[in-house]
């Protein structure tokens, strides 16, 4: 248990150590000493992740199988649907657009400031999970007695909710209670299951009637339920320790490093609970908020979290893959493939392959060098595409973004095999590592922080499925996917300038290294201190 003997001697260990308070807070930029080293001795003691660990893990992953599952359906319902919402006629455009965006916004307003960052600060990370499962279950249940139009938006519109609450609150939960040298690779498996569910998605999709595709994804949603209520499932321990439960938050760490010694434990809380305190303690949760906010955008450390944190969301969103997910069909109907289930499934497949290859690679490779390898990669795809367009020379109709079918030539295969090394390429990348955007921001702002990345996601999504087919029009196939091409080039270059490698880094160093620029170089140092991984991107000091 955590005693206040335990308490003082940790307090004495710490202010009478090497730790003085009067250091800055978190990691010295360029000495490579941190506060946190009880954490360091707690993480390093562990040699992998222990199954409480992976149960965590995959427990809070079922969030992105059901963010996965639930866009990777509605394709193949609303050809399904049929007359069952519309007796006598079958879904206009207009409903069609309706039900599938539906859940976009609805996940737009879940994960945006006021519900799940602030609710996740305040009720903490476990709780807020609940009530995604909640509004989730809420919103399937509703889509699956819906006999209309506007009930079937509104059960999508609420699941939602749930679906934008949950993609904020997964990798956030997993991230905190990650030890830092698996952070990376634990968030993807959220990453995998998202992708997972898209893929499992197409194939109920193609095998089961709507309304039981609908109510399958009650089942992963239940269970998680069930295993966030189960007695023994707590919140973070460093939600625990910010609000000041040092017991609960000992409890939980004897749970994850279940052979560390009680007085390092006690000795990492203590450390922690000093790093947090910020004199918030008697603030009402309104003044707290209000704080968060004022912070997230006043102080530099954070101000430069967040230009990463929603660059990189809006990155993953505007070089356009999802309009892969959405239209894949209609693309390759343009250009003479005619099998859809086939099609969507080698784009679904190839996604969820090459994100369980980012799992394997990322916490040896690093986010940041995996991003400049993959990104020109993906670029050069999006030209081989753009080009292959060019000489197919397709002209999308003007009512229905359709194309005459063409035979299948040369630059056919070119499309197929550009597409899917558009896919690969992005999986790798841009598909994994920005949601390690928890790791980013301090502990206040964690949740409004992440907030606001989430939102920019779904943002950018929106943006995309509303955007894709006026711009295959207006700007024809090739120029959209030069337009695509020119996007990844704009953020590679981003990267590169002001994206620091925070693998194997714990979640208190990073904002040293954000505290008066963007510290690459300083990064890459310390990222090749904590893992002996070299990281020699070329990368010079600008
Ligand atoms: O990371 C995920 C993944 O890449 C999905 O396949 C994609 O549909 C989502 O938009 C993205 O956030």
């Amino acid at each position: 248990m955590f005693t206040s003997s335990s308490t003082a001697q940790a307090n004495n260990n710490i202010i009478g150590g090497s730790n003085s308070q009067s250091q800055p807070s978190g990691y010295l930029a360029g000495s490579g000493a941190s506060m946190t080293s009880s954490v360091s001795i707690l993480e390093s003691n562990l040699t992998h992740p222990n199954a409480l660990i992976w149960k965590l893990t995959l427990l809070t992953s079922i969030s992105g199988f059901m963010f996965g599952y639930d866009t990777g359906y509605v394709s193949s319902i609303l050809v399904t649907i049929g007359q069952d919402l519309t007796p006598g006629s079958y879904l206009s455009v207009e409903q069609k657009q309706w039900i599938t965006s539906a859940t976009s916004v609805g996940a737009f307003i879940g994960s945006s400031l006021l519900l799940a960052g602030t609710l996740s600060d305040s009720i903490g990370r476990r709780k807020t999970l609940i009530l995604s499962d909640i509004l989730f279950l809420a919103g399937a249940i509703t889509q699956f007695l819906s006999y209309s139009v506007t009930l079937m938006v509104l059960g999508r519109l609420i699941m939602g909710f749930g679906v934008g609450i949950g993609s904020l609150i997964a990798p956030l939960f997993i991230s905190e209670f990650a030890p830092s040298k698996y952070r990376g690779k634990l968030v993807v498996v959220n990453c995998l299951c998202i992708t997972g569910g898209q893929l499992i998605a197409y194939a109920i999709g193609a095998l089961c009637k709507w309304r039981d595709v609908v109510l399958i994804s009650c089942l992963p949603c239940g269970l998680q339920l069930i295993g966030l209520l189960l007695k023994g499932t707590t919140d973070t321990p460093r939600f625990l320790i910010m609000k000041g439960l040092q017991e609960e938050a000992f409890v939980a760490l004897k749970t994850i490093y279940n052979n560390a010694d009680d007085s390092l434990i006690s000795d990492a809380i203590m450390e922690l609970s000093m790093e947090y305190s910020s004199g918030e303690g008697k603030l009402s949760n309104f003044a707290k908020f209000r704080k968060g906010i004022r912070d997230i955008f006043s102080v530099g450390s954070n101000k430069r979290a967040l230009v990463i944190g929603c660059g990189l969301q809006a990155a993953q969103q505007f070089v356009g893959f999802n309009s892969l997910m959405y239209f894949s069909t209609t693309i390759f109907k343009m250009v003479g493939y005619n099998n859809s289930t086939g099609v969507s499934c080698i784009i679904a497949g190839t996604n969820f392959l090459f994100t369980a290859l980012a799992l394997l690679i990322i916490d040896k490779i690093g986010r940041r060098r995996i991003l400049l390898i993959s990104m020109p990669l993906l670029c050069a795809a999006q030209v081989l595409c753009a080009v292959s367009f060019y000489n197919l020379n397709i002209n999308v109709d003007q009512q229905s973004a359709q194309a005459a079918t063409t035979d299948i030539n040369k630059w056919g295969i070119g499309i197929l095999a550009g597409l899917v090394m558009f896919v690969a390429f992005y999986a790798i990348g841009l598909g994994s590592v920005p949601w390690q955007q928890s790791e980013l921001f301090p502990q206040n702002v964690r949740g409004i922080g992440t907030s606001l990345s989430t939102s920019t996601n779904w943002l950018g999504s929106m943006i995309i499925a509303a955007c894709f087919l006026t711009l295959m029009q207006v700007l024809t196939p090739c120029g959209t996917f030069f337009l695509f091409a020119s996007i990844t080039l704009f953020f590679w270059v981003m990267v590169y300038l002001i994206y620091p490698e925070f693998g194997g880094l714990q979640l208190e160093e990073v904002q040293g290294l954000l505290k008066d620029k963007f510290d690459v170089k300083g990064s890459l140092e310390l990222h090749e201190q904590r893992t002996g991984h070299t990281n020699n991107d070329g990368y010079t000091r600008i």
